[in-house]
């Protein structure tokens, strides 16, 4: 017998995800001092996105972003960064996945003083042994328009600059995940501006996946989607946010739960 019903259309594949986190708890201290600063976090990062993690001071922001960037460790739960969980790797591969698959731009840019700002930028390449693709560099330094400060030193460039370095040092060997670390929280707002243009075109041109953590609603309303952490759990979630709503949740999230 022939059916009438319409061919079921296929489900659409899932969006890779670049990195998931699972039940993941991390305390510090002990008895009356103990601090919960993640508790049973869940989370997918999906591949080619650019998220913020927000929320308020000690909610666990950092914690989270270390733990899922292969410097800290979790107490319990599980880290996925591509097909592989951090929890069952030794040291050097957890060195070498940090070395090749995750990028970092921190606050405070983390260059190194004596080398030049091709240096700085070809250095993750340099510490792997890999040779850079002339073609792929020639096409970061275009996007973070360096190309005339590539043989200053750190010290020589102003801090918007020396975060776009640190930007391009991130982007160059290709990672498959940048975390980025308040990367705006030491520039005016102008330069703060430039570099989340160019976090938001490394994933709109590039393909790259990008996770910031940002205390910033207009930092915030450069990405595709906003993680809202308190007392170290996922408490909200927006996408395509608008300054106006990163504003809304964050003044929900810092009110007491007595209040009014
Ligand atoms: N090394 C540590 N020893 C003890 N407590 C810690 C340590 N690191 C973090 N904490 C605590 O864990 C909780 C989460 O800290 P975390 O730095 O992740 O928060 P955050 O949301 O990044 O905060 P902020 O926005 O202020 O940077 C806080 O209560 C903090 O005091």
């Amino acid at each position: 017998m022939t059916s009438s019903l319409p061919a079921a259309e296929p489900a659409p594949a899932p969006a890779p995800v670049a990195a998931r986190v699972r039940h993941l708890t991390k305390t510090y201290g002990a008895g009356a001092a103990l601090v919960r600063a993640l508790d049973d976090v869940s989370l997918d990062l999906l591949a080619g996105e650019f998220t913020a993690v927000m929320g308020p001071s000690g909610s666990g922001k950092s914690t989270l972003m270390h733990c899922c960037a292969a410097l800290d460790r979790g107490d319990s739960g599980e880290v996925w960064i591509g097909e592989r969980e951090l929890g069952r790797l030794r040291d050097a591969a957890l060195t070498r996945l940090r070395r090749d698959e995750i990028g970092f731009v921190f606050q405070s840019y983390n260059l190194v003083p004596t080398l030049t700002a091709e240096e700085n930028i070809l250095l993750p390449l340099a510490i792997a042994g890999r040779r850079p693709d002339r073609e792929w560099f020639a096409s970061v330094i275009g996007a973070v328009r360096l190309g005339d400060r590539l043989r200053h030193k750190p010290e020589e460039l102003s801090g918007g600059q020396q975060q776009r370095v640190a930007v391009a040092r991130a982007l160059v060997s290709r990672p498959r995940i940048v975390f980025a670390d308040e990367p705006t929280g030491n520039l005016d707002s102008r330069s703060g501006a430039e570099v989340l243009q160019l976090l938001r075109r490394s994933v709109d041109e590039f393909g790259q996946t990008v996770v910031m953590v940002t205390h910033d609603p207009v930092a915030a309303g450069y990405t595709d989607r906003v993680v809202f952490l308190g007392d170290g759990r996922v408490v909200d979630g927006l996408r395509d946010p608008t300054r106006e709503q990163v504003l809304a949740v964050m003044a929900r999230l810092a009110l007491p739960e007595s209040a009014p």
